[in-house]
């Protein structure tokens, strides 16, 4: 038998329309336009079609999009007078600065300059402190992603084993906590866990996000379990087109899991239509509004 291909693609639209209608409401209700403010620095290419496609889904779900572009030798006290401005610009709800920022920027000086209010990132201390804490708190949006993802193939997450394969606080660290919050048992395995087929073999949730292609093989994999592949490996052109593949080895785990996700069209979909959650709730946070629907 072989896995159900968990459709990220589709999960994300229908996110994606959840958060439009609910942007129709409160701009109807509250005359409020959330507003999310994007910096890239530098050209780094990936980053420059993530930004761009930020920017394409924020107008679509009819919020303010606000993209600054900085040149990869910026000063950095030219980036944080930046970040000072979003911080006290009313119209911005959401600031997110994108990774990785070149190697002269110190990025946890940078992340720590936003507003935790608009952190849509979930990176500011405050929140990955409130997140580990239990409290309410903008989560990072890759997590979030892997957790819907789970939920559309798990009503609830109580009880199972869960384990989650890399430990960057961009999606490792705060995925764990997302998991305790759903009652899961969770397994943080890293670079130097020790015989990790074994940890993965009890294991109902599998989350790959060490950035190491198809190193989860099938064999690691419990029969009937959902594998969440957070990974994005490009590798060299074959015949002239370049190979998109994740951290696990797809069609060995096609043949044992229960449920799975593709890359392309799994997780990465996700991060965006998360950020766009993350920043109707800064944005209606900040005005003191009940938190939406989505
Ligand atoms: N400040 C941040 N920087 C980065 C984050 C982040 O969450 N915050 N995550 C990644 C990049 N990222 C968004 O920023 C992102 C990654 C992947 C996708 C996506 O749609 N992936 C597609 C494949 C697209 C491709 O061809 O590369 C998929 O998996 O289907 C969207 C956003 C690092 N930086």
């Amino acid at each position: 038998m072989t896995a159900r291909i968990i459709d990220g693609k589709l999960i994300a639209s229908e996110l994606r329309a959840r958060v439009a209608a609910e942007v129709v409401r409160v701009k109807r209700e509250n005359g409020l336009t959330p507003g999310l403010a994007v910096v890239l620095v530098g050209s780094d290419p990936a980053s420059q079609v993530y930004v761009r496609s930020k920017h394409k889904q924020t107008q679509e779900a009819g919020m303010a999009s606000f993209e600054h572009v900085l040149p990869a030798d910026v000063a950095q006290d030219d980036l944080l007078a930046l970040i000072a401005k979003l911080n006290r610009d009313p119209a911005v709800h959401g600031i997110l600065v994108q990774l990785p920022l070149p190697k002269s920027l110190h990025t946890e000086t940078i992340i720590n300059a936003i507003d935790p209010a608009k952190d849509v990132d979930g990176l500011h201390p405050s929140n990955a402190g409130r997140l580990a804490g239990g409290f309410a708190a903008l989560s990072p949006c890759t997590p979030l992603g892997c957790i819907i993802l789970t939920k559309s193939v798990h009503a609830s997450l109580a009880g199972l084993n869960a384990i989650v394969i890399g430990r960057s606080n961009l999606v490792g660290r705060p995925l764990v906590q997302l998991l305790l919050n759903e009652n899961a048992t969770v397994t943080i395995a890293h670079s130097r866990s020790r015989d990790l087929p074994k940890l993965c073999a009890r294991a109902d949730l599998v989350y790959a996000a060490v950035g190491k292609p198809e190193m989860v093989r099938g064999d690691w994999i419990k029969p009937g379990a959902t594998v969440i592949d957070v990974g994005i490996n490009r590798l060299p052109a074959l015949e002239g087109k370049t190979r998109l593949v994740g951290d696990v080895a797809f069609a060995e785990a096609l043949a044992v899991a229960g449920a799975i996700t593709p890359v392309p069209g799994g997780v990465g979909q996700m991060t965006v239509a998360c950020l766009l959650v993350n920043t109707l709730r800064a944005a209606c946070a900040i005005h003191g509004l009940p938190a939406p629907a989505v």
